[in-house]
């Protein structure tokens, strides 16, 4: 039997998946880290960390399979987006990554709007200037570290990295390098008219391929380490998302993911880069040539539950603190949750924006705040299905993948507030098993991703909505959305006492 080994690097942890020819998962690691927020609206994480787990993950995954490294003929990457990481001519990583989710680089977002202009930057990124995205961080750092910034030969994302330290080339792929704003998305080549209105040098931009392609094999180092066998060819891989779409087989029009991971995605294929969304939702490459991707990101969805978690709940499982969410009544009560602990992104483009507990009665114990959580994330993910359907799309089933994947009442809670079939796959490791997905397909096992999608992709159940329960959804939704608009004003008196 032969095999192939996904590797998702996401923001929590890595995960590590080797599958078989026939896609059956036949070893599953994680490896976690640390996410550093030093001041409010910062979030980085250290490069050597991620090396330091996939090294750790890759040698745990080999010591308990009985596979024999040979018959591993492939290897590829899914990782967290828009990560910068910067490096020297000696590709030495030059700061911590600044991550999507860190949300400093507002002024730099002005900067690129008044230097490109906001309708020029979507006809060529077809996305806005958003906090998360890469670009505005190279400015930031040029901004404000330019000795550092001046020693930067290139930049890469943070499963690129990755990859350089397994095989010792430097590549990016479309789908995440589409995640820069740098990338002239339909044409699928890095911008000289952005680069040169910012005075970012172009070099600094590494080589593009496709997801598929093959770019190098193990080190023989890395081999002797890991137990990895020199002769596995490596693949380049895709942004996470663009994985994850693989991964569910989200590979033609008309079909729909909710991932929840640390972020949340509502995400749909699109066939051509040419529609217009007016950068409502992002439109990015897909990990499947020349097609692309919507979606709409909720920029603390798992997140906001870690956190509560981590606050009220410290040293407790994800199990036993959701162990009673199905005894509360939908709507906890008459308690809402908005998950802006680190601003948002759709709809709401808003850096400032904090998350709110509205509601707070006498009765409620902490099973109603769990509650409230979970409906707060599924709320806010609902908003970008809610541009979907505006647009005219039409979504009866969504594929449910990520760690929110693992609750079936937070499933049936999807299905109620999404008004829509939920369906969770085999492994719900959507990324990773993507990644695996563009080893196997880049071996040669399969003439195209979608038969290996037929192939390796399973339905696992389908949870189905409960009308009365929609209705119930309905009427809080509209309260819901009335919070942001309420909540404004407060949030931004508030962000002098945040430190
Ligand atoms: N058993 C569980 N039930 C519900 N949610 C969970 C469970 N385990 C983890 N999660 C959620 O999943 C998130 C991590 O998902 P994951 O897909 O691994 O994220 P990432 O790719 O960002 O590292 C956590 O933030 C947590 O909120
Ligand atoms: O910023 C985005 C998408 O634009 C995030 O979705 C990141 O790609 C991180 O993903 P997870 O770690 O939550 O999977």
């Amino acid at each position: 039997m032969k095999y192939v080994i996904g590797i998702d690097l996401g923001t929590s942890a890595v995960k590590i998946l080797l599958v078989n020819q026939n896609g059956e998962v036949s070893g599953e690691v994680s490896k976690s880290y640390p996410v550093m927020q030093e001041k409010t609206g910062y979030s980085e994480q250290n490069p050597e960390n991620w090396v330091e787990q996939t090294v750790a993950g890759l040698i745990e995954l080999l010591k308990n399979t009985n596979c024999r490294p040979e018959d591993i003929d492939g290897i590829s990457f899914s990782g967290q987006m828009h990560g910068l990481v910067l490096l020297d001519e000696h590709h030495q990583v030059l700061r911590n990554a600044i991550l999507w989710n860190d949300t400093r680089t507002s002024e730099q977002c002005q900067e690129i709007y008044e230097a490109v202009g906001k309708q020029r930057l979507l006809d060529i990124t077809k996305n806005p200037a958003l906090e998360g995205f890469t670009l505005p961080k190279l400015l930031w750092v040029k901004q404000h570290e330019p000795q550092l910034f001046h020693k930067a030969a290139k930049f890469v994302l943070p499963k690129d990295y990755v990859r350089y330290r397994l095989t010792g080339k430097l590549h990016m792929d479309y789908s995440d390098a589409a995640g820069t704003l740098l990338l002239d998305v339909s044409k699928k080549a890095w911008s000289k008219e952005i680069c040169d209105l910012l005075a970012i040098n172009i070099e600094l931009c590494p080589p593009l391929v496709e997801s598929h392609e093959e770019v190098g094999s193990i080190l023989p180092h890395v081999a002797t380490v890991t137990g990895l066998s020199p002769s596995t060819s490596v693949f380049a891989g895709g942004a996470d998302n663009a994985c994850g779409a693989i991964g569910s087989g989200i590979l033609e029009e008309g079909k729909t993911l909710c991932s929840i991971g640390t972020s949340g995605v509502i995400l749909s294929y699109e066939a051509t880069g040419t529609k217009e969304f007016e950068g409502k939702v992002h439109y990015f490459n897909h990990g499947a040539a020349d097609a692309y991707y919507t979606m709409g990101v909720t920029l603390a969805a798992g997140d906001s539950l870690s956190w509560f978690k981590q606050v009220f709940a410290q040293g407790e499982s994800f199990e036993t603190l959701l162990a009673d969410i199905g005894d509360v009544p939908i709507g906890a009560n008459g308690l809402l949750f908005t998950p802006y602990i680190v601003g948002e992104r759709t709809p709401h483009a808003d850096a400032n924006i904090r998350a709110s507990f509205i509601g707070m009665d006498r009765s409620h114990d902490r099973k109603h705040f769990v509650r409230a959580v979970l409906e707060g994330i599924t709320f806010s993910l609902n908003e970008s299905l809610d541009i979907f359907r505006q647009n005219g799309k039409k979504i009866e089933t969504v594929v449910s993948i990520g760690g929110g994947a693992k609750n079936d009442d937070w499933l049936q809670m999807q299905a109620d507030i999404f008004n829509a079939k939920i369906m969770r796959l085999n492994s719900e490791q959507g990324p990773a098993m993507g990644a695996a997905m563009l080893a196997a397909y880049g071996c040669g096992w399969f003439e195209s991703l979608r038969s290996c999608a037929a192939q390796f992709l399973k339905e696992d159940y389908t949870w189905i909505p409960i009308q009365e329960n929609v209705n119930r959804y309905q009427e809080l939704f509209k309260v819901y959305k009335a919070i942001y608009t309420n909540t404004i004003q407060i949030n931004k008196r508030l962000r002098v006492f945040r430190k």
